[in-house]
């Protein structure tokens, strides 16, 4: 199945998944000077539970930390889009060195890594039946930008050792969020897609201009887990990012001037 090795990572992912070509393919590269101010858009409302925090996990591609998305508790609203858009998950991308690994670039410029916020349109019945639907998903990018250690993540990577290997989640509770996201929200949004099989184009991207800190032995933690199971040869899990996609017409707006 896929990955992000030479022989099913991304550039073979259009022999089993044609959409890999489409028109709205992610992730992008920003150019902060061909994004247009539209001063329509709202400040991003994000209003997260940490109690609707449930477990962290590794699914094999990254870490995931899952919520409960049975009620209105944790939400983003506003912004771009029109409705209420209910937590999901979050996970991160990284690379295996400290000047790649976030999926969007800015003006070509890699980040260390890549956090998203994944939210699903509670005009559909599931997160499931949303992932298909051109207004489903908005997942919300935040870069991780070398520097110093950041205290925010500290939780998330003292979890770590318990889920090393593809498969494995431990119980992650009262984890808000918010806490990981930069000081101004400022951001630029555009329709675009997940950014793993089966990328699927029903996602309102919305990245963040300010980036967050992370420092490089945080960053070895990640590099840490593993791509592979339990008993089976070792394989790092790093570089699990998607390089930018072709625009192909589309805008991207921006929420400040
Ligand atoms: C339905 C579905 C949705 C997503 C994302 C939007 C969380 N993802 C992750 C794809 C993705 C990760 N970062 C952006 N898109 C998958 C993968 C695990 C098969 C399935
Ligand atoms: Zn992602």
């Amino acid at each position: 199945s896929w990955g992000y090795a030479p022989a099913n990572g991304p550039a073979k992912w259009g022999d089993s998944f044609p959409i890999a070509n489409g028109a709205r393919q992610s992730p992008i590269d920003i150019q902060p000077a061909a994004a247009s101010y539209d001063a329509g858009l709202k400040p991003l409302c994000l209003k997260y539970d940490a109690s609707t925090c449930l477990e962290i996990l590794n699914n094999g591609h990254s870490i995931q930390v899952t919520f409960l998305d049975d009620s209105d508790k944790s939400t983003l609203t506003d912004g771009p889009i029109s409705g209420v858009y209910r937590l999901k998950q979050f996970h991160f991308h990284w690379g295996g060195a400290d000047d790649r690994g976030s999926e969007h670039t800015v003006d070509g410029t890699k980040y260390a890594a890549e956090l998203h916020l994944v939210h699903w349109n509670t005009k559909y019945a599931s997160f499931g039946e949303a992932a298909s639907k051109p207004d489903g998903l908005a997942v919300v990018g935040v870069f991780l930008k070398i520097g110093d250690a950041n205290p925010k993540l500290q939780k998330l990577l003292d979890a770590f050792d318990g889920i090393k290997t593809k498969g494995t989640q431990t119980s992650f509770a009262n984890f808000d969020p918010t806490t990981l996201l930069p000081g101004c929200l400022d951001y630029w949004t555009y329709d675009g897609s997940l950014t793993t099989p089966p990328l699927l184009e029903s996602v309102t991207w919305i990245v963040c201009k300010e980036t967050i800190s992370v420092s490089s032995d945080q960053m070895a933690k990640f590099r840490s887990l593993l791509f592979s199971v339990q008993g089976e040869a070792e394989c790092c899990m790093v570089d699990n990012y998607r390089p930018p996609q072709p625009l192909k017409g589309r805008s991207v707006r921006a929420s400040f001037k």
